[in-house]
């Protein structure tokens, strides 16, 4: 069976509230710090509020400062200030408990620790070690994301997705395909994309936060 691939960009679904009900019954990973999710949520109320505060401007700069990190632009790494954002990609691919999700390029983990929270399995392809070694300390305590230090142009995708769709043979017949949610490095926009567009036999969703030229190059 072949899917098309779904490319959303300026698609994306109007912006919702959070579901905060669910969010208080997901696991709880580690912030930049050592300050927990659940820590963080007790000093501040609401609970939504505590979880949106955690990757903004601020936590984003103090993470890639307690590694002396600055955004490389030879690696496009532009990082997502806004959470609202990751809240809509994650919901555009309507990811929910169970599902399994690559990310290509998880950066300080702001995305991955949506998805995370919406019940996912993350595989994430990060090709800076250092942000590697970041989102692998961030998310050790769960056992439901995988890191690989790998350039997403190089590496071989299907070897990596089909284990992990394997070992869910038996479950029903939705849960065979994974979904791809990412905000890309815009340098290799145009490289994902071909390589994801012939795999609609591993993907069911793919959505992708693309620069606005890409994208319209891409359409037309
Ligand atoms: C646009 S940032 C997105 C970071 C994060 N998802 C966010 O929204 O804040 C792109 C990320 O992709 C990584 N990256 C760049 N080139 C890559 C490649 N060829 N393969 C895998 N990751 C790559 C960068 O190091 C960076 O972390």
């Amino acid at each position: 069976m072949t899917a098309t691939p779904h490319l959303f960009h300026s698609l994306l679904l109007p912006i919702t509230p959070y579901a905060t009900a669910k969010l208080r019954d997901k696991p709880h990973f580690p912030a930049y710090g050592g300050t927990t999710v659940s820590e963080t949520r007790t000093a501040l109320s609401p609970i939504a509020c505590a979880y949106r505060a955690q990757d903004d401007y601020h936590a984003t700069l103090k993470a890639l400062n307690s590694r002396g990190r600055f955004p490389r632009k030879s690696l496009g790494q532009h990082y997502m200030l806004n959470p609202e954002i990751n809240e809509e990609l994650s919901r555009a691919a309507h990811v929910k408990e169970g599902d399994v999700v690559l990310e290509i390029g998880p950066g300080t983990g702001s995305l991955t620790n949506v998805l995370l929270n919406s019940g996912a399995t993350v595989l994430a392809i990060e090709k800076d070690p250092h942000m590697v070694a970041l989102v692998r300390e961030r998310f050790a305590s769960t056992e439901h994301f995988k890191v690989l230090q790998e350039d997403f142009v190089k590496c071989h995708i299907r070897s990596h997705m089909l284990p992990l769709l394997e070992n869910r043979k038996s479950l029903d017949a939705s849960s065979m395909h994974a979904k791809v949610v990412a905000s890309i490095p815009f340098n290799i926009s145009t490289d994902v994309v071909k390589q994801l567009l012939p795999m609609g036999d591993i993907f069911s969703e793919v959505v992708l936060l693309l620069q606005v030229n890409i994208h319209n190059v891409l359409l037309y």
